[in-house]
């Protein structure tokens, strides 16, 4: 059964169109990485799937449950690390797991659960006092109360240093392994690239790409690098001609027996081919992989042009051409529709 299922779903907020006709599956006990740049409609994406904004048209299910008819029923399964997640100043860290606890009424350790985020020893302290990190921390405690099937999180590395961000990767890793699905959002690729399954790609509202890294590489404009060290000196006719070859976008001398070369991965054999067809030995050659970033930015600029990508879960990755902030921990309350 899929986890997540959006069909045709579109969210407009009176002249805004904020997501636009989104088809999207997540599988159970997938980790999926939802991202896009600032405003592209992650975080409605997320309020949609817990019946904090409503759909202007479309259909949203989350683990088997229509998101409006039956939210509690998604919320009771589901643990949530909202956007903008605030504390409340005068209770402590133990106080905020305990109300999680008492809210999905679960029988759960608190202080265990505290440990597991590292926040044992500030247990007792009032969370006003806790820094960002600590209070990210905290926010993914609550999410973690009562073992959920799905966990969202709405930029969890926001704040975290790396250790901290190392940790939340762990987190998800190892929930991950349990069979929860996690459903995220971030701005930070790295971590995105290190858990993730798939990755979807929002764009202006519009889910632009679908796929794992490895098929977004495939699909896209973004360039491997091909580092070659030749055995003989390469001039500025034969560099030409490189620039020349289809599927090359750049050529340059790195040092006097080496060159670095942004192709797609089809235009790697021409280019050692032609220098050796002109005589040059090739000594050694590497290829670095377009980066999460590189497939971002390929994605998501303005001249950005997609090739299509087939895997997407039944979503068709496609070719570009009222948020409440309600400060409950919970997540849960003041409803905007
Ligand atoms: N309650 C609202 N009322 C009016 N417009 C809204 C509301 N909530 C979101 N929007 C608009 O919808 C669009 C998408 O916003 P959203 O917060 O979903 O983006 P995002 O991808 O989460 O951005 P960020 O990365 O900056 O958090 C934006 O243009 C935003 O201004």
């Amino acid at each position: 059964m899929a986890a997540i299922e959006l069909d045709g779903v579109t969210k407009r907020f009176e002249d805004v169109t904020a997501v636009s006709d989104l088809s999207l599956t997540v599988e159970e006990g997938e980790v999926f990485g939802f991202l896009g740049p600032n405003g592209a409609g992650k975080s409605t994406t997320i309020n949609l799937l817990l019946d904090f904004v409503r759909p202007t048209s479309g259909a949203v299910t989350v683990l088997g449950h229509d998101a409006r008819a039956e939210s509690i029923a998604v919320r009771e399964r589901t643990g949530v690390l909202p956007e903008g997640f605030d504390v409340y100043d005068r209770l402590t860290g133990r106080a905020h797991v305990e109300f999680a606890v008492d809210s999905k009424e679960v029988d759960v350790d608190s202080d265990a659960v505290l440990e597991r985020v590292g926040l044992a020893d500030a247990a007792d302290r009032k969370a006003g006092g806790y820094s960002k990190g600590m209070r990210q921390r905290l926010a993914l405690a609550m999410a973690l109360v009562g073992d959920p099937d799905l966990l969202i999180l709405d930029e969890p590395s926001s704040g975290l240093d790396p250790a901290g961000a190392k940790e939340m990767r762990e987190i998800v890793v190892s929930e991950a392994d349990r069979g929860t699905t996690v459903f995220f959002s971030s701005h930070i690729l790295e971590q995105v690239e290190a858990v993730c399954d798939r990755v979807g790609i929002l764009r202006g509202g519009e889910l632009v790409a679908v796929d794992s890294i490895d098929g977004l590489r495939s699909a896209s404009d973004a360039d491997a690098t091909l580092h070659i060290t030749v055995g003989a000196a390469v001039g500025d006719g034969l560099l030409a001609e490189l620039r020349e070859l289809t599927g090359v976008s750049s050529v340059d001398r790195d040092g006097d027996d080496a060159l670095r070369v942004g192709c797609d991965s089809d235009a790697k054999t021409a280019v050692v081919t032609t220098l050796e067809d002109d005589g040059i030995p090739v000594d050694d050659f590497s290829t670095q992989e377009a980066s999460l970033e590189d497939l971002f930015l390929a994605y998501t600029e303005d001249d950005a042009a997609v090739a299509d990508s087939p895997n997407n879960g039944g979503a068709g990755a496609k070719v570009d051409d009222d948020h409440p902030e309600t400060g409950d921990p919970t997540g849960n309350s003041e409803v905007s529709r």
